[in-house]
C-alpha cells in the first residue's frame, strides 16, 4: 500500500517537472512573440512619421504599406494566434500543477485491496491471541501439576505413616472402635491419594499432549512455525491458518474446560486434604480448635466498619495486617452468618464422647466482645441457644435412645472464677448455707487418679432430664457476675465452668462408665483503656487478664513440649489441667471480632488458638468392670458407715 502511494508520488512529480519545464518554454516562446509585436509597432509609427513630410513618399507609401502590411501582417496575425494558443496551454500547464499540488497535500485514494490481505491481518492478529492464551494455559498447568504432586507426595506420606502406625502391635491390639476409626482414615486417605494421582495423570496428559482430545499440540507449533516465517503469502496459507485457528479455538476451549475442572477438582482436594489431616490430627489427640468470626457490631460500623477478617476456606481464615495477609488453619472457621445449630452440629460427637465415658472439654477463648458468652451459652431471651444449652438437650436425647441398653445417672456442678476465687453457684444463698450444716463449704480443685479434675466441695446436683438441667444453670446463672464495660453491654466478669458428669451402667455386662462433659465460658481479655474499666471494674480485668495469660503460659509451655507445665500458677490453669495436655477430649472455640479496629486482639487470640492446635491430648475411656464398680460401691457404703452383706459382692 505504502509504496503503491509512493510510486505514484513519483509519478505525480516526474509529471509536475516536465510540465514545469514545458511552462517554463512557452513563457519564453510568448515573451519572444511580445518582442517581435513591440518591434513592428515601433516600426509602423516610424513610417507613419515619414509619411506626414512626404505626400508622394506618402502615396507610395500608402500603396506599398498595404504590401507591406500584407508582408508584416501576416507574421503578427500568426504571432498573435500562436500567443493565444500559448497562453492556452500555459494555462492549462497552470491548472494541471495546481491540481497535482493539490493531489500530493490531499490524503491518498483508498487503494482497493484485495480480499486475502483482509483477512490475513485479521487471522495474524487472533493467531498471537491463541498463541498467547496457549502460553499461559502451559504456565498455569506447569503450576497446578507442581501443586498437585506436592500435595499428593504430603498424603502419601501421610497414608505411609497411618499405615505403619495402624501395623504397630500396640494399635493391632487397640479397642474395636480405635481400629475402626484408623480402617476409615486409611481408606479416605487412600481415596485422597488416588484423587491426586489421578489429578497428575490428567495434569501430565494435558501438558505432554498425549490426551486424544487435545493432543493437536502440533497444530499450535506449525501455526507459530508459518507466523515465525513472517509472511503468509497465498491465499490457501491464509485458509490453512484460519483452519488452524479454528482448531486451536477449539482445543483452548476445551482446555480452558479442562482447566476450569481441574481447579475445581483441586480446591475440593485441598479442602478435603484439610478435612483428613485434621481428622488425622484428631485421632493423635491434638486438641481440635473451630474459629468463629461474629457479624460487625454497631459500634463497630460506627468506626468504619471496614473488615479486616476473610473465611477463605471451611479450614482457614486471612487477616489483613499492615504487613500483608496472615492465614491461619484450623479445624473448622465459621462466619459471622453461621447459626448456632451448625456449630452445635459439629460439637455434638463430643457430647456422645461424654456419655460414652470420656472426659471431653468445650470452651470458648476470645477478647472481650467477641462473642464467646454468645457461642457457649446463646442470647439473652434464648431464641438463639448456644452450646450449654444445647448440651443438656443432646445429653438426654441420647440418653433416651439409649435406655434399653444402659442406666443412666446425670449430675452437675456449675462455678465461676471470679477474682481469682473460686465460687459455687449452685450453692444455697449464704442466709440457708448458715442453717445447712455442712453448707458454703470451701471450693478446691482435686485430681483423681485418673487424672480427672474435679471441685472438691462444690454442690453437685443430679438432673433426670434437660429442662432439670437447664433449670440449675439459670439457678446457676443468676449468681454469675455480669456487668457494662464499654466493649459489652454485659460483659462476663468471671469465668464460667459448667460440669455436667454422666455415669452410664452398661445393663448387660454391668460395666461403669464415668464420662465428665466441661464446659467453659472464659471471661475475655481486655485492655483497660479500650473497656474504660476503673475501680472494681479494673481489678476484676487485671484478674482475667492474669488468669489468661496464665493460660496463655501454659499453652505456649505444652505447645512447646516443656519439660515444666505451670499449671499451679492460676486457678484457671488447675480446672483446665485435664483439658490442655491432659486425657480430654477438647475443642477450643476461638472467637473474634471482624473488624479492622480490634485487629491487634484478633491477631493475639489467633496466635493463641494456633499454639493451642498444636497440644496433644491423652484421651481416655474411664470405664471400669462390674466387679471394680461394686467393689467401689461397696467402700462407699462403708464409708458412710453402712453394712455391707456377702450378697453384695
Ligand atoms: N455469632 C453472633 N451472631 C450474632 N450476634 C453475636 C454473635 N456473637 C456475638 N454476638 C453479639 O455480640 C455481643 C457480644 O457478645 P458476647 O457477650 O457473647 O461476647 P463475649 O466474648 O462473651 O464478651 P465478654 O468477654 O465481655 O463477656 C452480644 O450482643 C452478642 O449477642
Amino acid at each position: 500500500m505504502l509504496e503503491l502511494f509512493c510510486s505514484r508520488l513519483d509519478v505525480l512529480h516526474s509529471h509536475q517537472a516536465s510540465t514545469l519545464q514545458e511552462l517554463q518554454m512557452a513563457r519564453q516562446e510568448v515573451g519572444k512573440v511580445q518582442e517581435m509585436l513591440t518591434a513592428s509597432s515601433r516600426e509602423q509609427r516610424e513610417e507613419e512619421e515619414e509619411e506626414a513630410e512626404s505626400s508622394e513618399k506618402k502615396t507610395r507609401s500608402a500603396e506599398q504599406q498595404p504590401a507591406a502590411c500584407s508582408e508584416s501582417g501576416g507574421p503578427l496575425e500568426g504571432a498573435a494566434a500562436r500567443l493565444e494558443g500559448l497562453k492556452e496551454s500555459l494555462y492549462q500547464k497552470e491548472r494541471e500543477i495546481t491540481e497535482l499540488l493539490e493531489a500530493q497535500r490531499s490524503p491518498a485514494p483508498p487503494v482497493p485491496q484485495p480480499p486475502c490481505s483482509v483477512l490475513l491481518k485479521g487471522v495474524i492478529h487472533k493467531a498471537h491471541a491463541v498463541c498467547s492464551a496457549a502460553a499461559e494455559t502451559r504456565a498455569l498447568l506447569d503450576r497446578m501439576s507442581e501443586e498437585n504432586r506436592a500435595a499428593l507426595v504430603q498424603a502419601r506420606d501421610e497414608l505411609d505413616r497411618l499405615q505403619t502406625a495402624h501395623e504397630e502391635p500396640g494399635n493391632q491390639t487397640a479397642g474395636r472402635e480405635r481400629v475402626d476409626e484408623y480402617e476409615s482414615a486409611l481408606s479416605l486417605l487412600e481415596e485422597t491419594v488416588r484423587g491426586f494421582e489421578v489429578s497428575q495423570l490428567a495434569l501430565d496428559c494435558i501438558k505432554t499432549g498425549e490426551s486424544p482430545e487435545i493432543n493437536d499440540c502440533d497444530a499450535v507449533s506449525e501455526l507459530e512455525d508459518i507466523l515465525g516465517r513472517g509472511t503468509i503469502p497465498t491465499a490457501d496459507g491464509v485458509k490453512s491458518v484460519g483452519q488452524q485457528l479454528l482448531l486451536l479455538q477449539d482445543q483452548l476451549k476445551q482446555v480452558k474446560d479442562e482447566k476450569k475442572k481441574i481447579v475445581e477438582n483441586y480446591t475440593s482436594e485441598r479442602t478435603m486434604r484439610k478435612k483428613y489431616y485434621n481428622m488425622v490430627e484428631d485421632m493423635k489427640g491434638k486438641i481440635r480448635v473451630f474459629c468463629r468470626i461474629r457479624p460487625l457490631s454497631r459500634s463497630e460500623a460506627a468506626q468504619g466498619g471496614a473488615v479486616a477478617v476473610e473465611k477463605i476456606d471451611d479450614y482457614s481464615v486471612a487477616v489483613e495486617t499492615p504487613r500483608g495477609p496472615r492465614e491461619f488453619q484450623f479445624d473448622k472457621v465459621f462466619v459471622a452468618e453461621a447459626s448456632q445449630e451448625q456449630l452445635f452440629q459439629d460439637t455434638n460427637r463430643l457430647i456422645q464422647s461424654a456419655i460414652d465415658g470420656y472426659n471431653v472439654c468445650i470452651f470458648a477463648y476470645g477478647q472481650t466482645g467477641s462473642g464467646k458468652t454468645f457461642t457457649m451459652v446463646g442470647d439473652k431471651e434464648q431464641k438463639n441457644p448456644g452450646i450449654m444449652p444445647r448440651s443438656f438437650n443432646a445429653i438426654f436425647d441420647i440418653i433416651r435412645d439409649s435406655s434399653s441398653k444402659f442406666l443412666f445417672k446425670v449430675s452437675a456442678y456449675m462455678l465461676e472464677l471470679y477474682n481469682d476465687r473460686l465460687q459455687d453457684l449452685l450453692a444455697p444463698p449464704a442466709a440457708d448455707a448458715m442453717a445447712l450444716p455442712g453448707a458454703a463449704r470451701r471450693v478446691e480443685i482435686k485430681r483423681n487418679r485418673k487424672g480427672v479434675v474435679f471441685a472438691q466441695g462444690a454442690e453437685t446436683k443430679e438432673a433426670s432430664s434437660a429442662q432439670e438441667l437447664y433449670a440449675l444453670f439459670q439457678q446457676a446463672g443468676a449468681n454469675r457476675h455480669i456487668s457494662a464495660t464499654k466493649m459489652n453491654v454485659e460483659s462476663s466478669r468471671s469465668h464460667l465452668i459448667v460440669c455436667i458428669m454422666v455415669e452410664s451402667r452398661n445393663l448387660t455386662n454391668g460395666s461403669v462408665s464415668t464420662g465428665k462433659l466441661s464446659l467453659v465460658d472464659l471471661a475475655g481479655s481486655e485492655r483497660a483503656a479500650k473497656t474504660g474499666a476503673k475501680d472494681h471494674q479494673l481489678k476484676e480485668a487485671n484478674s482475667i487478664n492474669k488468669s489468661l495469660s496464665a493460660l496463655g503460659d501454659v499453652i505456649s509451655a505444652l505447645s512447646a513440649e516443656l519439660p515444666h507445665v505451670p499449671y499451679r500458677n492460676s486457678k484457671l490453669t488447675q480446672v483446665m489441667q485435664d483439658s490442655l495436655g491432659g486425657n480430654a477430649k477438647t475443642l477450643m472455640i476461638v472467637n473474634i471480632s471482624p473488624s479492622e479496629c480490634n485487629l491487634e486482639e484478633t491477631l493475639t487470640s489467633l496466635v493463641y488458638a494456633t499454639r493451642v492446635k498444636a497440644i496433644t491430648n491423652h484421651a481416655q475411656r474411664h470405664v471400669e468392670s462390674k466387679e471394680i464398680a461394686q467393689l467401689k460401691e461397696v467402700i462407699l457404703r462403708l464409708r458412710s458407715g453402712q453394712t455391707v452383706e456377702e450378697e453384695d459382692f
